[in-house]
């Protein structure tokens, strides 16, 4: 029996998700999807070779072994709560909304007493391998510095709730530093991928710098982590989402990847 999957929210990073599992790039059946806006949801099944069914929340979680958020950190406490309550999986994409200790550590029990398990995928990121090992000696300092185009952090509520002119910038611009929490609240769709990192260091700081850059074509990440073990540096110059600037390609990959290594028998990586 292929492994049913559950989709919450159809845009940029739910679509692949969604074409991944049509073409067979992972061996598991779309029982059904949702989104907040129906022709969302009506225009993905219909781009679809295999048709699947839009269903509510309470329906599509029925129906599902495993429920993918992929639709906003908002979306996150119902979808979690549904799902594990249920004893269903869950896949996390608005990690974000677990910055929120309190959430976390819900979602933490709800899954260790219903028997499920919550999957958090890397992200637009990459050394999470190297940060995990290093967690289990002592970390010192974690760092991530992201750099977007003025079109990709449009609408963020910092920019907006300090009226920063984007327009403006010539170059790159450090336009926020902060704790990974306070930047998942000022960039809820931006950097995600801090919260990623806070939760993977072990609730260890994190220090987030965002740049805006209008001569940038890439969502860039740099990972800086020092330890017990040394140092290492990571930067991922990634190809953004055509469909969502704010969002790179490489997030939906690795949902993909994340779903792939639950139905393979051999997994690779720490
Ligand atoms: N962990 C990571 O590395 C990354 C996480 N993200 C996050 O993943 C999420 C999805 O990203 P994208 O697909 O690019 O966003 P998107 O904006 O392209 O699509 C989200 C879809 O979810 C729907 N939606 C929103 N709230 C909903 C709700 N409560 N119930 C049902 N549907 C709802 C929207 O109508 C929209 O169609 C976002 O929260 C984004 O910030 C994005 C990139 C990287
Ligand atoms: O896709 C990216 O570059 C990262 C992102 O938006 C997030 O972490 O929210």
């Amino acid at each position: 029996m292929p492994l049913k999957v559950g989709l919450v929210g159809c845009g940029a990073i739910g679509a692949e998700i969604a074409k991944a599992i049509d073409s067979g790039v992972v061996d598991a059946e779309l029982i059904a999807v949702c989104d907040h806006n129906p022709q969302t949801a009506l225009a993905l099944i219909e781009s679809l070779q295999h048709k699947t069914k839009k269903a509510d929340l309470a329906e599509l979680v029925r129906l599902s072994d495993v429920v993918v958020e992929a639709a906003s950190q908002k979306a996150v406490p119902a979808v979690a709560r549904a799902a594990l309550a249920a004893g269903k999986r869950l896949m996390i994409m608005s990690v974000g909304a677990l910055a929120d200790m309190d959430l976390f550590r819900e979602i933490k029990s709800l899954a260790k007493s219903h028997c499920s398990q919550v999957y958090i995928p890397s992200g637009a990121i990459s050394g999470l391998d190297a940060l995990k090992s290093a967690r289990a000696g002592r970390i010192e300092r974690v760092t991530l510095t992201t750099t977007k185009n003025p079109s990709g952090l449009r609408g963020a509520p910092y920019i907006m709730e300090n009226r920063i002119d984007l327009d403006s910038l010539s170059g790159p611009t450090q336009i926020f530093s902060g704790s990974a929490i306070e930047a998942v609240r000022a960039f809820p769709a931006n950097v995600n991928v801090a919260a990623t990192l806070y939760l993977a260091a072990g609730e260890k700081e994190v220090l987030v710098k965002v740049f805006a850059d209008p001569n940038i074509r890439v969502n860039r990440h740099e990972i800086e982590v020092e330890g017990d073990f040394g140092r290492f540096f990571t930067r991922v110059e990634n190809v953004p989402s055509p469909r969502n600037p704010k969002t790179s390609y490489l997030a939906a990959l690795s949902a993909i990847s994340t779903l792939r290594s639950i139905v393979e028998p051999i997994k690779i990586g720490t």
